[in-house]
């Protein structure tokens, strides 16, 4: 049985880590550092395997036509799409899987629900000369505060995630040290924002990134932030 899960066990973390599990020196890194588990065929059945942030047909018109902005602008290299997992898994070649959390229900917060549309919709493109990544974002119906507005635990949320992806791409895995937001203007329900992310400066460590949330036709201003995602001890889960 193992031997038939080894090979997809092996397809979902290349697919989610590259080359990380094919490197000799990260194996060493993630021997030491981390402890392994379960093995793959005690892993829940609902695994890593769709990337959440190909378009779906809840997409609107707005969030399509930056997708396809920017989804050219990876035709030359200079940006590229990260994809997107229900949870943070990764498996070694053994077929282990290899988390400080034991196997559960547990998703990742942004990638919770199956139902398209209703609640986080997001795709991130990263330039890692400019050191910079966008995300695109769909608020759904279960995101709301103010009525007919977004949350803004919500769109704390997004941008933890989007300027974190900035982080971990930058400098490996990454814990959110400190986050700072400053609401300027409401974020109607269902509209599409871009969130905009710079790696300030990165000291040992420290990666400081600011960001700005706009709207899709670039008029509006809806949040500014601040935050600080300090490295721990893993390996780039981007970089083989
Ligand atoms: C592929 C898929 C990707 C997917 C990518 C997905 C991204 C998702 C992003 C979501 C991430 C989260 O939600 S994370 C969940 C929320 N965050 C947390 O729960 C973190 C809880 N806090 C901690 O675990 C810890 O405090 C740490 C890890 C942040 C730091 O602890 P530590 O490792 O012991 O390091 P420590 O020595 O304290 O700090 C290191 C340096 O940072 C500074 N520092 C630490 N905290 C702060 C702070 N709040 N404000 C200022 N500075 C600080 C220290 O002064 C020090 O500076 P110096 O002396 O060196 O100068």
């Amino acid at each position: 049985m193992l031997s038939k899960i080894q090979p997809i066990a092996r397809v979902i973390c290349q697919n989610i880590t590259g080359r990380f599990i094919h490197n000799p020196s990260a194996r060493r890194t993630m021997k030491s550092g981390i402890r392994f588990s379960k093995t793959a065929k005690e892993l829940p059945k609902v695994v890593a395997s769709k990337d959440y942030s190909e378009p779906n047909s809840s997409w609107s018109q707005e969030m399509m036509k930056l997708y396809e902005q920017y989804i050219e602008k990876t035709k030359d290299g200079s940006w590229k799409k990260l994809p997107s997992y229900n949870r943070f898994l990764v498996l070694n070649e053994d077929g282990h899987f290899i988390d400080k959390f034991p196997p559960s229900k547990a998703r990742l917060f942004t990638r919770n629900t199956e139902e398209e549309g209703s609640m986080f919709e997001y795709v991130v493109f990263a330039n890692k000369v400019e050191k910079k990544a966008v995300g695109l974002f769909q608020s759904g119906d279960l995101l709301e505060g103010p009525s007919g507005f977004v949350h803004g635990g919500a769109i704390a949320t997004i941008v933890d995630a989007v300027s974190g992806t900035l982080a971990t791409y930058v400098a490996g895995f990454v814990m959110t040290a400190s986050l700072n937001l400053d609401y300027k203007n409401p974020i109607p329900l269902g509209s599409t924002v871009i969130i905009e992310c710079q790696l300030e400066k990165k000291e040992e460590r420290k990666s400081y990134v600011n960001t700005r949330v706009i709207s899709h036709d670039c008029t509006k201003l809806h949040t500014e932030s601040t935050a600080l995602f300090v490295s721990v001890n893993q390996k780039n889960p981007y970089q083989g």
